[in-house]
């Protein structure tokens, strides 16, 4: 845990960075510092590992004032990850993840098994680790800076902007393994941004700061979707706030209906029962049969040479109650002409469809519930 206790930050010209600050970041949770540009989130960050002294208040590492500890020892339980990773432009990759247990004073060999084993830990080849920093890409440097924070190993991980410099794309990927990774390193993550979406994809909990460094509200995503404390906070989460929410709302609420149809529509299965698309009712070609696990088969099922859409079979949508968001299912209902979901299992066979009305009920029992720690469903 560290906890913040009335932390304050006043530059040397008088700026007030950070104002009076207090708030706990858990163990073994990711929480992220979110907020426009200049509210004090690096400043904050920074002190934790003291790269910036707090002017008054006090940082609790576990329970030990981060004042008390010197600078050195401290950060060598603090992984850093900045933007643009900072790698050592003239070490070869392998030597930039070793970087902190050469510190330490490992022999060669075990610091560079070990910048090995975290080069495929964080999606690497390894093969690259011969390389200099500019022989890779803006994406693959980030996973470098994420292998060297994580090289000795440390509780602790402060990450500051670390995925704002790659596109679209390869942010979403780096975000997707972070989250891997942390499932399995449990590590006590400070990760600050002035995304909000990336804030509500990573954080278990998201703080949100305001100019002058002052705490606007803490609380989990969903929560903070749900229940904005001011004007600020709601302006800043931007729109859909609801739409977004759902994310956090478990699918396995939902009612399914374990038979393959419903009025005027019915999913046509493959030979494994995996869904093949809708088709209207009336316009079927193909044996009707209707009855847990008696789906309609398609007449091209075992065919390769004939899409669904030669058999006339519309769009369908699909999830895994199991696993997936009320906003995957109904993102499922929304891509099929019938507006029903489809569910599937873990290897996409059918289960059921959602009707209508079901997907009504959860909708409208997921609007009733406000209470944090109402979901589970997986991030994103
Ligand atoms: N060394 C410094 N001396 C004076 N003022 C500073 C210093 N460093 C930061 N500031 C000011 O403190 C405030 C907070 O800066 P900080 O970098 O912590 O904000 P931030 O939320 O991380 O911003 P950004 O998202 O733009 O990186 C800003 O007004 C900034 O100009």
């Amino acid at each position: 845990m560290i906890t913040f206790e009335g932390v304050t930050k006043r530059y040397a010209d008088g700026t007030v960075a950070v104002d009076n600050l207090s708030l706990q970041v858990p163990t073994g949770a990711i929480t992220v510092f979110v907020g426009p540009s200049g509210c004090g989130k690096t400043t904050s960050l920074r002190m934790i590992n003291r790269m910036i002294d707090a002017s008054s208040g006090r940082i609790l590492l576990d329970d030990q004032d981060v004042r008390q500890i010197d600078p050195p020892t401290l950060r060598r339980g603090i992984g850093y990850v900045i933007q643009q990773a900072g790698l050592f432009p003239h070490r070869k990759i392998v030597d930039n993840v070793a970087t902190v247990p050469y510190l330490l004073g490992w022999d060669k060999k075990k610091a560079r098994a070990r910048a090995m084993e975290l080069l495929e830990r964080v999606g690497l080849d390894t093969k690259l680790a011969g390389r200099y920093p500019f022989q890779l890409s803006g994406g693959q440097q980030q996973r470098v800076g994420v292998a060297r924070a994580l090289a000795a190993d440390p509780p602790v991980l402060l990450m500051d902007e670390p995925f704002s410099a790659v596109d679209p794309v390869v942010r979403t990927s780096l975000q997707d393994e972070l989250l891997r990774l942390q499932a399995e390193l449990h590590k006590t993550i400070v990760f600050v941004t002035h995304d909000i979406d990336e804030a509500i994809k990573l954080g278990d909990t998201v703080a949100v700061l305001r100019v002058g460094g002052h705490l606007a509200q803490i609380a989990d995503p969903s929560t903070l979707l749900a229940e904005p404390a001011d004007d600020f906070v709601e302006g800043f989460l931007g729109r859909d706030r609801g739409i977004r929410r759902l994310s956090f709302v478990p699918a396995e609420g939902v009612a399914v209906r374990r038979e393959p149809d419903v009025p005027g529509w019915a999913v046509v299965l493959d030979a494994d029962g995996r869904p093949l698309g809708w088709r209207a009712d009336g316009s079927a070609t193909g044996a009707s049969r209707s009855g847990t696990g008696g789906a309609e088969e398609s007449p091209g099922a075992d065919d390769p040479g004939r899409s669904p859409a030669s058999d006339g079979l519309l769009p369908f949508g699909t999830f895994d109650p199991r696993t997936d968001s009320l906003r995957a299912a109904l993102d499922a209902a929304l891509l099929a002409p019938s507006g029903c979901a489809i569910a599937v299992d873990g290897d996409g066979r059918f289960e059921g469809v959602v009707t209508r009305q079901a997907m009504d009920e959860a909708l409208a029992g997921a609007g009733a519930r406000r209470s944090p720690g109402e979901g589970t469903a997986s991030h994103g």
